[in-house]
């Protein structure tokens, strides 16, 4: 064995890591420069095809398969930095994005037409009521599109949709469907979602045989279903028209999964109260408007973007929040319809629409990825 002093390594490494540090904030003056030409000129920060050569360039001169990998992933990580500081050099000369958001003071509860999905009683209905309160003109639909085609089309002034839930996870549907109406989020309210088997005053547990109820209140529960082999699961729109349809049939077999309001508000019993396994059993709701606006004390930014079908390039897209110090809160990821095994991923971020940080995130978003959409600031 050769005879290494580690002093002597460390020292040999602490030399060429000043000279990296010497040539990186040479190599940033330069790219300084090349934001003023942009500026200039209104030419995009990233230029795709650009990046991609440089990286191949550089692989193509570092020596062996690993760090010629080693090289590019180095290099491509530089480059998002550079971006980084030319979209800060662009914000501050005002070439920030504009979002087409508008800040308002707070939301207008009192009098506002809303719809919910569901009939009453449904936990839609119990989010409205906890969000607006008695003073709104709340009203129901029957499917979670036509809460989104009330908001679009003006006849409801906000909507309010279940889209994520402490133990089952994304209402994926919704997702869905923020992509598909053009509405914003302008705010969210967690509604504590405790379900019960009702049934028929004169049922008795043994009597059930099909239990219905909404797909999520069924997952929600479903430790406490399947120990009841026997029993028939059928899927409904809601939880409160599960309970309305077995007051209608008048049928002891029947049983709903919903909630002990519902149940008091159709007539139905408790044949089994708190069947869900998660005790502290949460549903996200989220309400929606057609107006581009956030609350000026908003402090969560959703989007959603498409990125190329590439390697990395999920990370380089994420990589804008990461060097602009914006801390993510939530990815999730839906297949693209009609395009298999490619996603569209939502994301939410803390933050405002009015914070430069923000705004240089998603500039850098919105010109690396196929497509990019705000969602709402909430
Ligand atoms: O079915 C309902 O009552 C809804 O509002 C959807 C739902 C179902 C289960 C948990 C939370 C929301």
């Amino acid at each position: 064995m050769k005879n290494l002093d580690l002093g002597e390594l460390r020292g040999q490494l602490d030399e060429i890591d000043g000279q990296l540090v010497r040539l990186f904030e040479q190599r940033m003056k330069i790219c300084a420069d090349v934001a003023e030409y942009k500026i200039e000129t209104g030419k995009a920060v990233y230029d795709g095809e650009r990046e991609r050569q440089k990286l191949e360039a550089v692989g193509a001169m570092a020596h062996g398969d690993f760090n010629s990998q080693a090289v590019q992933e180095l290099f491509s990580q530089l480059m998002t930095v550079s971006r980084k500081r030319q979209y800060q050099l662009l914000a501050r000369h005002g070439k920030g994005i504009d979002t087409g958001f508008q800040v308002i003071e707070a939301i207008q509860t009192s009098g506002a037409r809303v719809a919910y999905q569901g009939v009453e009683g449904s936990y839609g209905h119990g989010a409205a009521l906890q969000f607006f309160g008695r003073e709104a003109s709340l009203y129901h639909v029957t499917a979670m599109e036509d809460v989104m085609a009330e908001v679009e089309e003006g006849r409801a002034d906000y909507g309010v949709l279940p889209i994520e839930n402490s133990s089952a996870g994304a209402v994926s549907d919704n997702y869905d469907l923020l992509v598909k109406h053009n509405n914003y989020i302008v705010a969210e309210t967690q509604l504590a979602v405790r379900h019960a088997l009702l049934g028929l005053p004169e049922a008795r547990l043994e009597d059930v045989e099909l239990v219905y109820s909404h797909p999520q209140a069924l997952m929600q529960c479903s430790q406490y279903l399947n120990s009841h082999p026997q029993w028939r699961q059928i899927s409904l729109e809601n939880t409160a028209a599960a309970a309305l349809k077995v007051t209608r049939d008048g049928d002891c077999r029947q049983a709903a999964v919903a909630s002990e309001i519902a149940g008091r508000l159709y007539g139905l019993k408790v044949l089994a109260p708190g069947i869900n396994h998660n005790k502290n059993n949460t549903t996200r709701f989220i309400v929606l408007s057609r107006e581009a606006v956030y609350r000026k004390d908003a402090s969560k930014v959703s989007i959603c973007f498409e990125g190329l079908h590439r390697s990395g390039s999920l990370y380089n897209m994420l990589g804008n929040f990461i060097f602009n110090n914006v801390n993510m809160l939530m990815i999730e990821s839906r297949p693209i319809e009609g395009r298999s095994w490619e996603y569209r991923f939502f994301v939410d971020v803390e933050g405002s629409l009015g914070d430069a940080a923000v705004q240089n995130a998603l500039k850098g978003i919105s010109e690396e990825a196929v497509s990019m959409r705000i969602l709402g600031n909430y």
